[in-house]
């Protein structure tokens, strides 16, 4: 089988999400989409809202209320926060806040086709076919970007297991062939990369790059070389040699480029290292 998917990285903090639809999978989807993007732009169209989802979205509020507002720091925006599109001839039947600049807003209320407007992306998670065959169609009908929970086929795009480690994100898909083995993948990268030391690492080579001079290939070159170790690592087929002296792989990376970091000069670190293609 093929798997032509091409993943892509959305801020939501600028686009407008509709989810209509807001039980068990609208709250499966929506904690989902809240714990990567604490900053997404929220319409929730449904009738009743389930309890966990309330649950969930009272705690965001809470410590919306009790944190100060915090706008992200420069990789993870803030400062021009946009405002959350509204149905504005209509009462919300509920409104929560998130610490991160996030904003969910519910209407209690069965979906209607004009809905999609407000929206650049649409999550249809009813329970009901029909409903959701209507959403798909008007959603297409005005170009949105449309998912049908319950029908893969008819999705421009999959919601797909997330793993968040400081800058790094990493998003898992099986074609829509086992949500079960994404969530389990999920599992099993969130154990093997420690959420301290990966971010270290990240924020070590940030400080490296900006320290780079020189024109794009010896960035390049440099680049390669400071991150080959990471490589080296995983060659070793033992699982033992991928934790060396007991330290787990990106602990060791992390202390590793740290040090270079550190030692690096500002122009050429890393006289003869090996002169690599730039790998894309
Ligand atoms: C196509 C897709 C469309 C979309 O929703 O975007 C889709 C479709 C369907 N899911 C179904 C079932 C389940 N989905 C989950 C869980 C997740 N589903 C997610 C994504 C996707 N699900 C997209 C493809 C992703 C890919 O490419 O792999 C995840 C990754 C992301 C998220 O939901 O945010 C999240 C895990 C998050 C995490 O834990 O990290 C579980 C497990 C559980 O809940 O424990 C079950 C039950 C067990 C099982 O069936 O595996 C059914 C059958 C419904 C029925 O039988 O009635 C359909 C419809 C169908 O397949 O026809
Ligand atoms: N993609 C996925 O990950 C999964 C998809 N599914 C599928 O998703 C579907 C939804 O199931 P549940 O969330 O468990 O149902 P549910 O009964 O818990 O919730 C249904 C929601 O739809 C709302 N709703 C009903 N009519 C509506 C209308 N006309 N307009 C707007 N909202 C309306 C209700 O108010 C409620 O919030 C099922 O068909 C199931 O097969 C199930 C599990 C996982």
């Amino acid at each position: 089988m093929t798997n032509p998917l091409y993943p892509a990285f959305f801020r939501l903090d600028r686009l407008q999400l509709l989810v209509v639809g807001a039980g068990e999978v609208g709250e499966e989807k929506l904690s989902f989409i809240l714990k990567s993007s604490p900053n997404a732009r929220v319409v929730i169209v449904a009738p009743w809202m389930g309890e966990e989802l309330k649950g969930l979205l009272d705690n965001y509020d809470k410590q919306a209320r009790t944190q100060e507002q915090s706008p992200l720091d420069e990789a993870g925006f803030g400062g021009d926060v946009l405002t959350a599109a509204r149905f504005t001839h209509e009462a919300p039947a509920g409104e929560w806040r998130t610490a991160a600049g996030g904003t969910v807003i519910w209407y209690a209320r069965r979906f209607k086709a004009k809905d999609v407007e407000i929206a650049d992306l649409v999550i249809a998670a009813t329970d009901l076919k029909e409903v959701n065959l209507t959403v798909h169609a008007s959603a297409k009908a005005a170009r949105r970007l449309t998912n049908i929970a319950d029908t893969p086929s008819l999705c421009d795009f999959y919601l797909g297991s997330i793993v968040t480690r400081g800058p790094l994100k990493i998003a898992i898909s099986t074609n829509g062939q086992s949500p079960t083995f994404a969530k389990r993948f999920r599992q099993f990268l969130e154990a093997e990369l420690p959420d301290l030391e990966t971010s270290n690492l990240l924020d070590n080579l940030k400080t490296f790059r900006d320290r780079l001079t020189g024109d794009f290939r010896a960035k390049v070159r440099q680049l390669n070389a400071v991150t080959n170790s990471l490589l080296a690592s995983t060659e070793d087929s033992n699982p033992a040699c991928r934790c060396p002296e007991g330290e787990c792989l990106v602990e060791a990376a992390a202390n590793r480029t740290a040090s270079s970091t550190i030692s690096a000069p500002a122009a050429s670190p890393l006289e003869g290292a090996p002169d690599n293609e730039p790998e894309r």
